[in-house]
């Protein structure tokens, strides 16, 4: 299997408390692997340190075997709050060709990519907007949008819904699988809704707020062998799913 991220032994000091206890977890291609856990025990932290926006204290990350050092432009990152993640003087376009600016795209290649990934998320019609003029799903979708014009090999996702209405989340949660599957995307994506994170995940990482040596950040690793591709009803019917959710919610809880 494709290995496109590992955590080996990885622990997180800040402010002198060690957040996240040594964890270890590989991330393979194609991978959708959700991230949940009460309020403060690390989950963006986590994310962090996979982005190499943090050194850890011990352990190492590495990313197809290479050690992390530092950000990367193969890495994306999706934040919940678009107001901030998105320039409001530029246009839904201009905020995706920010990408390829980075990533010094000529000018050439450039509008072709960005129709197209506007298209992808079903925002052609909007590119000429700014992102005060679009409702909150669609500038989420402008920001998704950003990163897979980066064409990355790793997408990281900090609460992308966690902002929207019910309805909204719902879609953008069919949306993003759809192009997941379609893509074949490698996503870590942190929630602190349960049922989002067995809804999408392939696997789920429970971590626990405040590790002692004999209870470790990593409570438990699940594997989600939900059928593909997944139903808002159905899905979330299923006998398997219900169990999943009990045995989570089990290891929150203690
Ligand atoms: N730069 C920092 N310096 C010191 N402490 C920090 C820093 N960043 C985060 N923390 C602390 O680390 C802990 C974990 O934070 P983190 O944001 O990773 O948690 P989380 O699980 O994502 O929380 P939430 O669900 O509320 O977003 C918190 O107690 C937070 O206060």
């Amino acid at each position: 299997m494709d290995t496109v991220l590992e955590l080996d032994q990885v622990a997180i000091r800040l402010g002198g408390r060690e957040i996240l206890s040594p964890t270890s977890l590989n991330v393979h291609r194609g991978e959708f692997v959700c991230v949940i856990g009460p309020s403060g025990c690390g989950k963006t932290t986590l994310l962090r340190a996979a982005a190499g926006f943090f050194t850890p204290a011990a352990g190492r990350v590495t990313r197809h075997g290479k050690p992390v050092t530092g950000p990367s432009r193969e890495v994306a990152f999706v934040f919940q709050d678009y107001g901030r993640a998105l320039l409001p003087w530029r246009t839904v376009a201009r905020n995706v060709e920010l990408a390829l600016e980075a990533a010094r795209v000529p000018q050439a290649e450039r509008h072709a990519r960005i129709d197209r990934v506007l298209t992808t998320v079903g925002l052609a019609a909007h590119a000429h907007k700014f992102p005060s003029q679009l409702s909150g799903g669609m500038q989420q979708r402008v920001q998704i949008a950003r990163c897979l014009a980066q064409q990355p090999q790793l997408m990281l996702m900090d609460e992308p819904f966690g902002a929207l209405d019910a309805q909204t989340r719902e879609s953008l949660q069919d949306e993003l699988a759809r192009l997941v599957r379609e893509q074949g995307l490698t996503v870590m994506f942190v929630t602190h809704d349960l049922e989002e994170a067995l809804y999408l995940g392939d696997r789920v990482v429970a971590l626990r707020a405040n590790p002692t040596p004999d209870k470790p950040s990593l409570a438990a690793l699940i594997n989600v062998p939900l059928a593909q591709p997944r139903h808002q009803l159905t899905t979330r019917e299923d006998p398997l799913f219900l169990r999943l959710r009990r045995e989570l919610y089990q290891y929150l809880e203690h």
